[in-house]
């Protein structure tokens, strides 16, 4: 049994379809504190303030499990969209371009602590501007770095991909299995 220190419900989704044992925490760490402009420097520092705020909060009785994604696309970190006319200008940052999502986890028990920092690289086609406009009203970009969504929007515009989607979903499920 782990703690998941995060409120993604992705984030759960892929540790419980994984059949890893989770009990779901809230962490409190603002992001918006970070000043680093280099996307892997970002989510390592996140990843390490989520786990700090984590742990100072339940201790290390069960192992605590925390990670940060962005996108980058043109050399911009693309986070979290606060709103629609955000989610649309990013997806057109993403559009008809190369997109790599970048995941670093953390993993920390008693006994030893795991880093892990990986990125999935997209080769996306031009987004149907329809298509992209009814994403946009789903509100299904909502709570996603960069307003992306490998595994549903943007599925049919992948022209190549280089790495785990887990990864680009927020956790690589894959690292955490050889970690436990
Ligand atoms: N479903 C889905 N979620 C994605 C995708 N890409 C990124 N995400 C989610 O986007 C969010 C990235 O924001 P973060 O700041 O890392 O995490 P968060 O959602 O704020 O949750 P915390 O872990 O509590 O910080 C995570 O929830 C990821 O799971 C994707 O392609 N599909």
């Amino acid at each position: 049994m782990l703690l998941l220190g995060s409120s993604s419900p992705t984030r759960a989704s892929i540790l419980k379809n994984s059949g890893i044992a989770f009990k779901q925490v809230g962490c409190d760490f603002d992001e918006d504190t970070l000043e680093y402009t280099v996307p892997k420097d970002f989510v390592y520092h996140a990843a390490m303030g989520k786990m700090q705020a984590c742990e100072s909060c339940f201790g290390l009785d069960l192992p605590i499990l925390c990670a940060d994604t962005v996108v980058t696309a043109h050399g911009k970190i693309l986070r979290k969209a606060k709103d629609e006319a955000e989610a649309l200008e990013l997806l057109k940052l993403q559009s008809g371009s190369d997109v790599a999502i970048i995941t670093c986890m953390a993993y920390k028990s008693k006994s030893k602590m795991f880093i892990d920092l990986s990125q999935t690289v997209y080769r996306f086609a031009e987004f149907d501007e329809t298509d992209l406009k009814n994403y946009i009203e789903s509100g299904e970009w909502r709570g996603k770095a960069g307003a992306c969504m490998v595994e549903g929007f943007c599925k049919p515009y992948i022209k190549s991909v280089e790495g785990l989607e887990s990864c680009a979903m927020g956790l690589t499920v894959e690292k955490i299995l050889r970690w436990l």
